[in-house]
């Protein structure tokens, strides 16, 4: 039986890596995968990853349809053992849809990546419906890690190191380095507990020039 497998996690816990090496070891078995991404940081119809790989992936407009897309391939000869389908989040609940149609009527392996919730906490469209209908939603092993030192849960959108909560839900970019002198828009993975106070790497350290003074909140 095909499956349609959810793995999730922060920005950075390293999904894109994932994507890769499992389309390295399904290709290393003879097996044949067809690669899709959407708003990928290093450009339209890429898949990559921090850690320096990528490969060309097939660039999911809110207009493909994943089943027609598959089907077409078919019928015109090709082969499909199964999909990559990273920043599955920004997929619509419509293309969530196909792709378990995929899964269920053409026995392909479906095989999707991305994070759950957007800089406000909520649930991206794509990642709401993966989680409703996937046969498996599977957390990421490698911890992305708050500058706290706890488990990194929350994706925090900054300008020049505030985080902000109010904007457009998709605006591509990076996590940033906090060490960075003027930061513009960019991405801060947070503990729960410091995405509700809105304490950024680079607020903890302004906050830290300051006494303690008991309690400390
Ligand atoms: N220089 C490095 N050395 C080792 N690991 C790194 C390095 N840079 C990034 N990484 C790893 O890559 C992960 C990010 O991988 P990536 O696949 O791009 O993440 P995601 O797709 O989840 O945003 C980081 O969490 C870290 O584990
Ligand atoms: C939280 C959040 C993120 N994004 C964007 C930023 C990145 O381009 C991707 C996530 O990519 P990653 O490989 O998981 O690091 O999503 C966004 O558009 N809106 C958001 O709220």
């Amino acid at each position: 039986m095909a499956e349609l497998v959810f793995y999730s996690g922060t920005m950075d816990s390293g999904k894109s890596t994932l994507a890769l090496q499992l389309d390295h070891n399904h290709r290393a078995r003879g097996r044949v995968g067809r690669i899709y991404s959407s708003h990928d940081r290093a450009g339209a119809a890429t898949l990559s990853s921090r850690l320096g790989l990528s490969t060309p992936a097939i660039e999911v407009a809110e207009d493909l349809d994943f089943w027609a897309d598959v089907v077409g391939e078919l019928t015109g000869g090709a082969r499909i053992d199964y999909l990559v389908c990273d920043e599955a989040q920004f997929y619509t609940s419509a293309q969530v849809d196909q792709l378990a149609k995929v899964a269920d009527e053409l026995a392909i392996d479906v095989f999707c990546f991305g994070i759950l919730t957007d800089f406000r906490t909520q649930l991206f469209s794509g990642s709401r419906r993966l989680v409703e209908i996937a046969d498996r939603v599977l957390t990421l092993q490698v911890e992305a890690l708050c500058w706290c030192g706890a488990r990194a849960t929350h994706n925090a959108r900054t300008e020049d190191g505030e985080m902000v909560t109010e904007g457009e839900v998709i605006v591509v970019g990076d996590v940033e380095d906090p060490d960075r002198p003027t930061p513009q828009v960019g991405y801060e993975v947070l503990c729960r507990r410091h995405h509700r106070k809105r304490m950024t790497a680079a607020r903890a350290k302004a906050g830290a020039l300051s006494p303690d003074v008991l309690p400390f909140d």
